[in-house]
């Protein structure tokens, strides 16, 4: 695996004005971005997320998943707290891409779940892996993290990688009608640490969206 820096730039938010480091993945041809704010060198544990490319909910508005308010929510985390990296990983749809993705939302509707519906095409229900980061956090100086995530999976192999998770926080935020079932199946199957009663509900976030 090779990860080459390419550039950075100033990236304005609602929430902060970041700094976005792109990166070049050689062996799979995928960009890969992190967002920085603040000095995130040093000893002391910086607040990040590790967030999964969701086309739909990260950028269409979908409320088929948490995606796209999970984002927004550390954003503003880490401009709350001033200093924080937010990766954004190009492995659409858990790794199977947009188009198998949108395959799997098809047996969904007709009633599989989203783990039974990754098996139904013959993919493992979780295909991302993430030791992308590593030479990433390297190039960043980024020594531990405060991760944001109910994955434990997530924080489990980020360790094997080599990445000091030094804390995991729970983000749980964008519950609605459409979402709630996903959510569950995660919680039951794919082993996500949250219970429904903890999320803010999609139309908190919404107020948020229009400000
Ligand atoms: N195959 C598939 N991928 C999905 C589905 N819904 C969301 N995704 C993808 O799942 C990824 C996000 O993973 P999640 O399981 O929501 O969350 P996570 O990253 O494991 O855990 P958190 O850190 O707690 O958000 C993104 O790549 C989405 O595109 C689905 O029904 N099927
Ligand atoms: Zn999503």
């Amino acid at each position: 695996m090779t990860i080459r820096f390419i550039a950075a730039s100033q990236l304005p938010t609602p929430w902060a004005t970041f700094t976005m480091h792109g990166f070049e993945d050689e062996a799979t041809g995928k960009d890969h971005i992190a967002l920085t704010l603040g000095d995130v060198t040093g000893d002391v544990p910086v607040l990040g997320r590790v967030h999964s490319e969701c086309l739909t909910g990260d950028a269409l508005f979908s409320m088929r998943c948490d995606c796209g308010y999970q984002l927004q929510e550390a954003l503003k985390r880490i401009a709350e707290e001033g200093r924080g990296v937010l990766f954004y990983l190009r492995q659409e749809g858990r790794g199977i891409g947009l188009l198998n993705k949108i395959r799997a939302y098809h047996l969904q509707d007709q009633g599989a779940d989203t783990v039974e519906a990754n098996e139904q095409l013959g993919f493992g229900a979780d295909m991302r892996r993430y030791d992308l980061c590593v030479p990433m956090l390297n190039h960043l100086g980024i020594t531990s993290l405060r991760l944001m995530t109910n994955n434990p999976r997530k924080v489990d192999a980020l360790t094997r990688d080599g990445v000091n998770v030094v804390e995991r926080l729970p983000i749980t935020t964008g519950l609605n009608p459409h979402n709630e079932q996903y959510l569950a199946t995660k919680a039951g199957k794919l082993g996500h640490m949250m219970a429904l009663d903890d999320f803010t509900q999609a139309s908190d976030v919404d107020i948020e969206r229009k400000g």
